[in-house]
């Protein structure tokens, strides 16, 4: 069995618990008293290439990284680093994430957040409205083109932007099928774990221009986010080198600092 399919099979048993425990019914009266989701597409398009920077207290590839005891902290520190939206991971088994965590972020920033997580079902989409996310991520590996497309709409009806991620050629297609306006390259192999930059340098000019592109995974400092740049990023997706570095809001500054180098803010 695959990372992905092992991932999935572990959030479909916690999805069924929590849909057994709050019904959809309420999550929906819940929403009803929820802000407006905030504008992502605007925060994205900001001239320069924007720093998502992510809460991630572990991963299947590397395992434990860091404690974050507080992450409304983490995402403070992110926030004045002058991160355009923060990524919170609300996987529980291999990411140690929760929807906890999320809405303690929403409650210490202002800053757009996405949920990031294994989608699969409507439901949680409205968990993510409900624990304050404006913005969800939708891996094409993990469903059907039907579900994409219905989870794509179903979002953006709730007023939450998709984000969604691709890995290959064909995905890439799929998400651009699927009328997604936010397209996430993962240089991270869902098979392997392995992190190949170069998969975003190889996907990228097959996305329109009309879409924005975010480059996910291996970001270790700002070479990196200027080879994503140089590649066409639009934005990129940091979790690792900002989590264990141990001053996240220097280490997000410096990442904004050269995505607003002159020949950036210019290039659109
Ligand atoms: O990080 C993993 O090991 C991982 C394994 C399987 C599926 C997803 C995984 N990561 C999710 C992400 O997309 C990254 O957390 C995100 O792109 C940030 O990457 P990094 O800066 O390399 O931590």
């Amino acid at each position: 069995m695959s990372v992905l399919d092992e991932i999935l099979d572990g959030v479909r048993a916690d999805l069924a618990d929590r849909q057994a425990a709050v019904p959809l019914e309420r999550l929906k009266e819940q929403a009803a008293a929820v802000p407006v989701p905030k504008d992502v597409v605007a925060a994205l398009r900001r001239p320069g290439v924007q720093v998502v920077a992510e809460v991630k207290r572990s991963s299947p590839s590397k395992g434990a990284l860091a404690a974050i005891a507080d992450p409304s902290a983490l995402a403070r520190d992110y926030a004045a680093g002058g991160a355009c939206l923060i990524s919170v991971l609300t996987e529980q088994r291999r990411f140690g994430g929760s929807l906890a965590d999320l809405a303690a972020v929403r409650a210490a920033v202002d800053t757009p957040l996405l949920r990031k997580d294994f989608v699969v079902t409507s439901y949680q989409l409205w968990e993510a409205l409900v624990h304050g996310a404006d913005a969800v991520l939708l891996i094409v590996a993990a469903l059907e083109q039907s579900a994409l497309v219905s989870l794509v709409e179903r979002a953006e009806s709730l007023g939450l932007t998709p984000l969604v991620e691709v890995h290959t050629e064909e995905e890439t297609q799929r998400a651009i099928e699927a009328g997604a306006t936010v397209i996430g390259v993962n240089a991270r192999d869902l098979k392997t774990l392995r992190v190949d930059r170069d998969v975003f340098t190889k996907l990228a000019p097959l996305i329109p221009d009309d879409r924005i592109k975010i480059a996910e995974s291996g970001v270790r400092g700002p070479h990196d986010l200027l080879a994503y740049a140089g590649a066409g990023a639009d934005a990129v997706l940091v979790g690792e080198s900002l989590v264990i570095g141990g001053h996240p809001r220097e280490a997000v500054a410096d990442l904004v600092t050269a995505g607003a180098h002159p020949a950036l803010r210019d290039r659109h």
